[in-house]
């Protein structure tokens, strides 16, 4: 989507060099304002509008002060360090963090100008709209067709066995896999390939109509063909759904996202198109990142 010619430092191998770690001239807490995102933070048609969002665990804060828009059909990409708290904010969009008891969100959280965390909100039909993809591929162990057929039946968006075998297919055609699996609907999903099976959980995922696809980390678990089919698919799918992705390849930032948000302590240090962070980023610390120097 973005061709980012900056070398993102961090990702070039060298292995004749030992690579020598530059120490951050300031320490990042006495750079970073609570509440001041450098950059571009707001949009003109959000589909989701955060703000003043805060995350503990307990008493221990994981997310300060975040407000942030996320525009309709956009892809954004979450960035930084391990632990600065990209995936609890990310599990904040649709109430993933609902699972977690000593997890608690403050701030107003709102999808379509509808509160989140209202307490009357229906968390199953939040999470058909809002869908995920993990890590680790998770399919059920289940045939390939009941994969995709699953969340359909459960919402009961097909009358008829036709519609039902019309979803399966356009989902797994929307997801790149109906060619690779279309004579083996039947077989049991776990018996897939790596790829394939992401590729799966990105179709059940699709299968109720979402219209927001949040991904933690889709291709970690991927080998480098594989990662390619799912950059593909994301491109593809935002023309239709917003898209977040978590991911700890700045490569695959460029790569797919529009916007990038670079998370530091908890914090949203610097949020901006996806070429203006890779080639100018505005924050130092931001550029630090970038640039290797920590991470
Ligand atoms: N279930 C939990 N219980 C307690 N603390 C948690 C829990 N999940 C995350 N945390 C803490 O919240 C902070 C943010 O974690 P989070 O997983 O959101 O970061 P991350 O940026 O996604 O990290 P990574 O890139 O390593 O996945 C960390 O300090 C982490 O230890």
């Amino acid at each position: 989507m973005n061709s980012v010619n900056t070398t993102i430092a961090s990702e070039v191998s060298q292995p004749d060099e030992v690579a020598v770690p530059v120490q951050e001239s300031k320490p990042a807490e006495t750079i970073i304002e609570e509440g001041k995102t450098v950059g571009k933070p707001f949009s003109d048609d959000p589909k989701f509008k955060l703000r003043d969002v805060e995350v503990f665990y307990g008493d221990s804060p994981a997310i300060k002060k975040i407000s942030l828009d996320i525009g309709r059909n956009e892809v954004i990409a979450f960035i930084g360090p391990s632990g600065c708290g990209k995936s609890t904010f990310l599990r904040c969009l649709n109430r993933m963090n609902d699972s977690i008891d000593i997890c608690r969100v403050k701030g107003s959280l709102k999808l379509d100008d509808h509160d989140i965390y209202d307490p009357k909100r229906d968390v199953v039909e939040l999470r058909a709209r809002v869908g995920m993809v993990f890590q680790k591929p998770n399919p059920f162990p289940k045939s390939i067709y009941d994969n995709v057929a699953y969340g359909p039946r459960i919402h009961g968006l097909a009358n008829r066995k036709s519609d039902l075998d019309e979803i399966v297919e356009t989902s797994l055609r929307k997801a790149g896999l109906w060619d690779e699996v279309k004579d083996r609907l039947d077989a049991n999903a776990t018996g897939m390939s790596g790829g394939q099976q992401q590729r799966l959980c990105i179709a059940r995922a699709i299968a109720v109509s979402p219209e927001v696809v949040l991904m933690d980390e889709p291709c970690s678990a991927l080998d480098p063909i594989a990662t390619a089919k799912v950059e593909e698919l994301i491109a593809e799918l935002s023309e239709s759904y917003t898209i977040v992705i978590v991911t700890h390849s700045m490569q695959q930032a460029a790569r797919v996202s529009h916007r990038t948000a670079y998370f530091h302590l908890g914090h949203l240090v610097e949020v901006n198109e996806t070429n203006k962070v890779f080639t100018s980023p505005e924050h130092e610390l931001t550029e630090s990142y970038i640039t290797g120097r920590f991470g």
